[in-house]
């Protein structure tokens, strides 16, 4: 019999597509715990679902830096629309708004269009607003709250595609995003073979354990520390 501590290599791709497959079939919790155990950060805190979806959303990120409107008077295109405009299918939106729940960066219109470009998801360190139509048409929206407050003549979209900050962690365009019920964690680009990699073992060695739970195994045994070499906190 197995040993549920035992972690094997996966199979799999590694081309960039390849990864990218291979981390769609994994989930936040996972992902979380390779970032972990590398010592990279990425796992967000209090971003969450804003309508009760079941997808696990995985993809390349684009990113929008949001700033205050300029008191000047003009006109200015609406947030969102010009990464919807560029974007490629099974990209993930990710909006900084710098955790202001005071005022939406995101509403149904903008679904529409994201959806007809094949947008996956939305990432918001922010607030967004008419989420019943995101959960009607099926777009997983994330954030930290919903407030019915328009984004137009408040806030506008300073910058696209740069390096932004949500909950803490650092992430670039390109970079990955995992965003399902148990939150939000951001995979460098760089290190998406490493994250993904250890990610599998660290679900396939998960799924023995609940084996092992399932088999009457006791879980104080199942679950000791000892069972995860590189858990935080061993030596
Ligand atoms: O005005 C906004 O903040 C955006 C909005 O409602 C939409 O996209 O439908
Ligand atoms: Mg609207």
């Amino acid at each position: 019999m197995t040993d549920a501590t035992d972690v094997t290599e996966a199979p799999g791709t590694t081309g960039a597509s390849g990864l990218g497959k291979r981390l769609a079939a994994l989930d936040a919790c996972a992902v979380s715990d390779a970032l972990d155990t590398l010592g990279l950060p990425g796992a967000v805190t209090g971003i969450g679902p804003l309508w009760p979806s079941t997808a696990t959303v995985t993809g390349p990120v684009r990113t929008i830096r949001v700033a205050p409107k300029p008191r000047d008077g003009r006109p200015a295109q609406h947030i969102g629309t010009p990464v919807i405009e560029s974007a490629r299918p099974g990209e993930v939106v990710v909006i900084d708004n710098r955790g202001r729940t005071d005022v939406s960066c995101w509403g149904g219109i903008l679904t529409v269009a994201a959806l007809r470009k094949g947008i996956a998801g939305v990432i918001i360190d922010g607030a967004c607003r008419d989420v019943a139509e995101s959960h009607e048409l099926g777009l997983p929206v994330h954030g930290r709250a919903v407030v019915p407050v328009s984004a137009r003549g408040r806030i506008v979209q300073e910058a696209m595609d740069v390096p932004v900050t949500i909950g803490g962690a650092a992430v670039d365009a390109g970079d990955y995003a995992v965003a399902d019920r148990s939150g939000v964690a951001f995979v460098p680009a760089a290190r998406l073979a490493e994250v993904v990699e250890l990610a599998e073992r660290i679900a396939e060695r998960e799924a023995r354990m609940v084996e092992a739970v399932r088999a009457g195994r006791p879980v104080t045994e199942v679950m000791h520390d000892s069972k995860f070499p590189t858990a935080k906190g061993e030596s």
